[in-house]
């Protein structure tokens, strides 16, 4: 077994690949990898879900052509050429991504598997060989993976994850969707707008369940409309092969689709890395525990990303990323991760956009609560696109006229609340939100801006 040592080891090559910054130029680091070049976001998440979400609301947009006057019919989808045009841009990226790392200046890539054997030491297992890695310091960017019931994965009934289900040869007719969340939410528009017949099957009494509970109770009827949804449903059991499963609810009903997408949350991958060997703690959920600056309590080992972030998103494991890289290199200088106005959008049928607090938890952090909810169908674009679901609904403070938290579902959700995120993040009031700058007519923003209007705080009497 052969011992090198370098300045830097990273584990994970989704947002740690970006530490490798111009301030390494010169020095040694190890960059470790076991699956595909660029982790979760390029190869089996956000990028490639959400070109697939962009194809299914064209079909969508086909199909709803009518009620504007214009007659189309969708002839078809051709889905092996959407996934291999979508795979056809990501594959090249992930192997560029290897390729410079591997043959590129300063870096020597492992591909393989690390584990902490000590403080500052790893093991990594390459192609059947051990390697052993030190570090002055290491950086674990080793993120998360889906977790699958037990009940699921004792049945040995076949299921995809979101893993693999972009990759599948044919679309089948029905696929089932273990879980309410973020996955399901986009993936179930992704396959129903594509023509697979989608049945959800949840724990929880509502879809979405993070968000505001007006946005959540009206992304879940909005769903009931063109999915079928099943409530607060655990599963008595599971049967199934190749050509189907079946997923039985304890009143009796039975579920069934030609393929399986589990769902249900994913979990930090700490459990594999050894990380008693260093002396490295978690939280009980499994997450790193790290401070504000990304040190975890073993000097010289940092932690970012979904292996230790409340936000499971790639903007966060990016910002975390940029504080760590910083931080790397001025021990004396320290920046602290900023998670004050953490934003997320949920890609579905509708979109969703959430940044800040809900109602429920501004009344709970004791603020006197103003809220404001506009429909989108009663601003002149929402006129236009006929739009008879969306809202924005804004949460305040009416004695400040802090704006405390923004809440969309509706078409472009996660473009029109980008002002709200600004508006948190550099303190501008309500008012001065509102009134303090121009707000183009007739433009969907319009909701965004009606919303502040209708928010009772001061300086807007
Ligand atoms: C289907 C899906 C859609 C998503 N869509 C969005 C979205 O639209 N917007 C958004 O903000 N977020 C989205 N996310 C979340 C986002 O992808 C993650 O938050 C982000 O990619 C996490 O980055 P990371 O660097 O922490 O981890 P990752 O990108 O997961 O990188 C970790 C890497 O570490 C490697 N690794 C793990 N353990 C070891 C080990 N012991 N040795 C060597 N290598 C190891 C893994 O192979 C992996 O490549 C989505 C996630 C999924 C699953
Ligand atoms: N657009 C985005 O930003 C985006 C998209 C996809 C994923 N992500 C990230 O990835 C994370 C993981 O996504 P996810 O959808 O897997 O998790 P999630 O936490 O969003 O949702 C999990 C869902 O599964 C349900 N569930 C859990 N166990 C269950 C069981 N045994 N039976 C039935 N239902 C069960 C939960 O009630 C919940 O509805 C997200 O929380 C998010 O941080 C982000």
């Amino acid at each position: 077994m052969t011992t090198t040592h370098f300045d830097l080891a990273i584990i994970g090559t989704g947002s740690g690949n970006s530490l490798v910054t111009p301030d390494f130029d010169g020095k040694r680091v190890a960059v470790i990898e076991e699956g595909t070049f660029g982790g979760t976001c390029l190869n089996v998440g956000c990028i490639p879900t959400k070109m697939f979400v962009y194809a299914s609301d064209v079909a969508d947009h086909v199909r709803e052509a009518a009620r504007y006057g214009v007659d189309a019919t969708l002839d078809g989808v051709r889905w092996r050429d959407i996934r291999d045009r979508i795979f056809g841009r990501i594959d090249p990226i992930s192997e560029g991504g290897k390729d410079y790392r591997v043959n590129g200046p300063n870096t020597t890539a492992f591909l393989g598997h690390a584990t902490f054997v000590g403080p500052r030491e790893l093991v990594v297992e390459v192609d059947g060989r051990h390697e052993t890695v030190t570090a002055d310091q290491i950086v674990v960017a080793a993120g998360a993976r889906p977790v699958i019931p037990q009940l699921i994965q004792e049945s040995g009934v076949p299921f995809h994850t979101s893993d693999t289900v972009m990759r599948i040869d044919e679309l089948p007719r029905s696929m089932v969707i273990l879980g309410g969340g973020f996955i399901s939410a986009e993936m179930a528009h992704v396959f129903s707008a594509l023509g697979v017949d989608v049945r959800i099957v949840t724990r929880g009494p509502a879809m979405l369940r993070v968000e505001d509970a007006e946005i959540s109770e009206r992304f879940t009827q909005v769903a009931q409309r063109q999915w079928e949804v099943h409530l607060s449903a655990t599963i008595e059991d599971v049967k199934g092969d190749e050509s189907g499963v079946t997923l039985t609810l304890p009143d009796g009903t039975t579920v069934e689709g030609e393929t399986l997408l589990v769902a249900t949350g994913r979990r930090p991958n700490t459990d594999r890395l050894g990380l008693e060997a260093a002396g490295i703690a978690t939280h009980t959920d499994g997450r790193i525990v790290v401070d504000e600056f990304g040190r975890t309590a073993v000097d010289g080992v940092w932690a970012l990303g979904d292996i230790s972030s409340l936000h499971q998103l790639k903007h966060v494991a990016n910002h975390e990323a940029r504080v760590v890289a910083h931080n790397l290199v001025h021990p004396d200088d320290l920046r602290a991760f900023d998670h004050r106005f953490v934003p997320a959008a949920v890609f579905s049928h509708p979109q969703v956009a959430s940044v800040g607090l809900t109602e429920q938890q501004a009344r709970e952090a004791g603020h006197d609560v103003t809220t404001k909810t506009q429909a989108y169908g009663d601003v002149a674009y929402g006129w236009a696109m006929e739009d008879t679901t969306g809202i924005c609904k804004l949460v305040a403070d009416r004695a400040t006229g802090e704006l405390l938290g923004a809440h969309l579902l509706g078409p472009m959700a996660s473009s029109l609340i980008q002002p709200a995120i600004q508006a948190m993040s550099f303190g501008l009031r309500v008012h001065e939100m509102a009134r303090g700058q121009y707000w183009i007519h007739p433009a969907l923003a319009e909701v965004l801006e009606n919303a502040l209007l209708g928010l009772e705080v001061p300086g807007q009497e």
